[in-house]
């Protein structure tokens, strides 16, 4: 298993400067998009321009709540079954969120190095696209995103709640949330869902189907490993297994971000009006795309 004990301690940290920070507080605006005062700063962004990538960087994308952790874990495990050697994470793997002097420290890092992000395609450092990284992009059904969002800031003691699922849901749709819009995140990227070193993947291909995206995820990347090594994977990764360990791989919020890991519980929060306006937005931005193909909206968000 992958040493997390850094990234504990960022989570922890950011935990600590939330419990201090009103929801009306918690955002700041940078180049047009909201994102946490708890975990980044217009320092950062402005030295991550001059983040220097590598050709064998693996760049890991999504918007939040897409199961960014899950990915993270399959790939660290992908990496400690081809190298044989424990694989840490001495930074916090999200690569916008830290501090100023992290790009530094990441250059002493050996390969590969995982670069996880909610950064929209066009936010990213160029370097990415000069050097050719691999980028792996993962999406989720936006009714089940927008859930699990909600229950993230309303659950966990520490951070900002809203007064409802009604008005979480209305800052959702108006993209002013963590990030930005989801639906913005997913224009801006499925304008490069036919790149040369981009390929996407769905969560819920993940829940339906484990081993195989394990195994796709590991051509992407060229590891390559036995069927029984892709089967060893796959049984820690289910989201039963990351739960238990949740505690401690992740700390105190663990248990909070490794939730209810399912498809459809949006059917439990969502009203019908609910429904209609997400089901017009999605026809708005996303159908007769790839990636609204891609995401099988009439399967994972129809009533
Ligand atoms: N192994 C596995 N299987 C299925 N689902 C899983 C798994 N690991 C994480 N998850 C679910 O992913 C949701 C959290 O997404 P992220 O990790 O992207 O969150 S974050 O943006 O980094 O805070 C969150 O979804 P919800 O449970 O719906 O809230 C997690 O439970």
């Amino acid at each position: 298993m992958a040493d997390n004990s850094k990234f504990i301690d960022y989570i922890d940290e950011a935990l600590e400067k939330s419990k201090e920070t009103e929801l009306s507080r918690l955002f700041f605006t940078y180049q047009g998009i909201p994102y946490p005062v708890t975990m980044c700063t217009a320092e950062t962004f402005q030295a991550l321009d001059t983040f220097e990538a590598r050709s064998d960087d693996i760049v890991l994308a999504s918007y939040p709540k897409c199961g960014s952790n899950w990915l993270l874990h399959i790939v660290s495990e992908l990496i400690i079954a081809v190298s044989k050697k424990k694989h840490e994470h001495p930074e916090f793997p999200v690569l916008e969120c830290g501090d100023l002097e992290k790009y530094q420290r990441m250059k002493k890092f050996p390969s590969p190095r995982i670069l996880a992000t909610h950064l929209h395609y066009d936010k990213l450092p160029k370097s990415i696209f000069k050097n050719n990284a691999k980028i792996l992009v993962l999406f989720r059904n936006p009714k089940d995103t927008a859930v699990s969002f909600f229950h993230f800031h309303n659950d966990v003691p520490d951070i900002p709640s809203y007064s409802s699922w009604d008005e979480f849901f209305r800052q959702f749709m108006e993209g002013q949330v963590s990030w930005g819009s989801y639906f913005d995140f997913a224009m801006n990227w499925n304008k490069h869902i036919d790149d040369a070193n981009v390929k996407f993947i769905l969560y819920e291909d993940l829940k339906v189907n484990l081993a195989s995206g394990v195994k796709q995820i590991a051509e992407f990347f060229d590891f390559s490993l036995t069927g029984e090594q892709i089967e060893t994977i796959s049984a820690q990764s289910t989201f039963q297994a990351m739960r238990a360990r949740s505690q401690e791989t992740h700390g105190a919020v663990g248990p909070f971000l490794f939730r209810k890991g399912e498809i459809g519980d949006w059917r439990n929060l969502f009203s019908e009006t609910q429904n209609q306006e997400m089901d017009e937005k999605f026809k708005e931005c996303l159908v007769g795309t790839c990636l609204g193909a891609k995401l099988k909206y009439d399967s994972y968000c129809q009533t």
